[in-house]
């Protein structure tokens, strides 16, 4: 079996045992076997290997786990964002849009965004993406959204419930009631996950809470689109049904924190159900940011991802995401790189990625910097020298 050792490493991001909520290890090697991490420690007692990198001294980290995206779709919507620039608001109303779009597009066009998308996101570090459908909503649409994104990714997401979409805008029980039948039928092969975009102008709580529990019956995990444009019940119905993740969550009660807060694991390893932030969209929409400070104060586990999407949120970068969280929502830079990273995992339920310890998947960055700070330090520069993914150079 063919090994590969990163060597040299100046500073090393375990998210395991090592120095502070990191994990850090300081001149540091890293042995790779069969696409996963084989031995962790110092350069100096590295083992020999066929293969190797120089990391030059540099910073390596986990590669990023960006768990919320929504890559299946066709067009833009850079008027809309030139509109909210000028002072209109965000209304989720653009979604149809895309929709139209999207419906209207060839499976290659399709694909092609995605891989491009996905490629995007690659080069800025990202080796795990999650994928959701939601811009398709017909049965065939939802269905070949979904088959197109599990060629890219293990991590796909049923959103059928994103919008109702024109044609069902004066009877959304019956939406409802197809998402749930018909649509979650030729969906579920093709998805792991189930998510309901809850809030005003999109599901109230009792159709959500309807999508999700079939979603679950059907064997999909739970998450949701909470509380973004306002307060509302999605964080509590996504804790009620044991939600691995609740995205957004920008605009929070304290009963929302404590509830999330509630669903600490006694092991102290976190709470079972994330909070998911996503800075892009806040930045996208020249709105509030949510409050990391106040969701890490009272114990709940923080996840950063980007959103990616035409409309709220067009970036795939881990990196702008992890310097908005820094600057803007109260996070320390080590917050915000692990919330990037093993927070993302936690949010879908993974051990083997987000972290660099014996057995994990040998997914890495390494940075072209002394330290991962300098993702939140130096905003907007190319920091990403070279990702590593299942131990193959990229
Ligand atoms: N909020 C719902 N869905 C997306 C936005 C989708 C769109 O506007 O196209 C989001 O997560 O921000
Ligand atoms: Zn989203």
């Amino acid at each position: 079996m063919s090994s590969l050792l990163v060597d040299n490493i100046g500073e090393l991001v375990t998210n395991g045992v090592g120095e502070g909520p990191l994990g850090i290890r300081r001149r540091a090697a890293v042995l790779i076997e069969a696409g996963r991490v084989a031995w962790v420690g110092p350069a100096a007692y590295a083992p020999a290997a066929d293969r190797r990198i120089d990391a030059g001294g540099a910073a390596v980290l986990p590669g990023f786990v960006d768990s919320h995206a929504h890559l299946v779709f066709a067009g833009d919507r850079a008027a809309e964002f030139a509109a909210r620039m000028a002072g209109e608001r965000y209304t989720g109303g653009g979604i149809r849009t895309t929709v139209g779009a999207t419906r209207a597009a060839s499976d290659d066009d399709l694909r092609a965004t995605v891989r491009r998308l996905r490629g995007e996101a690659l080069r800025q570090g990202t080796t795990t993406m999650e994928i959701k459908s939601g811009y398709g909503l017909t049965v065939a649409d939802e269905a070949r959204s979904l088959r197109i994104a599990a060629e890219t990714s293990t991590e796909t997401t049923f959103l059928g419930a994103h919008v109702v979409p024109a044609e069902y805008a004066d009877r959304p029980d019956d939406y409802v009631g197809l998402v749930c039948g018909p649509m979650l039928a030729a969906a579920a092969p093709h998805a792991k996950w189930i998510d309901v975009f809850c809030e005003r102008g999109a599901f109230d709580v009792d159709h959500a809470r309807a999508i999700l529990a079939c979603g679950q019956a059907a064997g999909l995990g739970v998450r949701v689109h909470a509380n973004q444009l306002g307060p509302g019940p999605g964080v509590q119905l996504g804790v009620e049904l044991g939600a691995a993740s609740v995205d957004h969550c920008t605009h929070l009660s304290d009963d929302d924190v404590a509830a999330l807060a509630g669903t600490a694991s006694d092991d102290g390893s976190g709470t079972r159900t994330v909070a998911t932030l996503l800075p892009g969209a806040e930045f996208s929409t020249r709105s509030p940011y949510p409050d990391a400070r106040r969701l890490l104060d009272a114990g709940v586990t923080v996840a950063l991802a980007t959103d990616c999407n035409p409309g709220t949120s067009y970036t795939s970068s881990m990196p702008f995401c992890v310097a908005l969280a820094v600057r803007e929502m109260g996070m320390t830079p080590a917050e915000a790189v692990w919330a990037a990273t093993a927070g993302g995992a936690r949010a879908l339920r993974r051990d083997d990625v987000g972290v660099l310890t014996a057995g994990a998947r040998a997914d890495l960055v390494v940075l072209d910097a002394p330290s991962y700070l300098h993702l939140a330090y130096r905003p907007g520069v190319p920091l990403i020298r070279q990702v590593l993914l299942n131990g193959v150079p990229q």
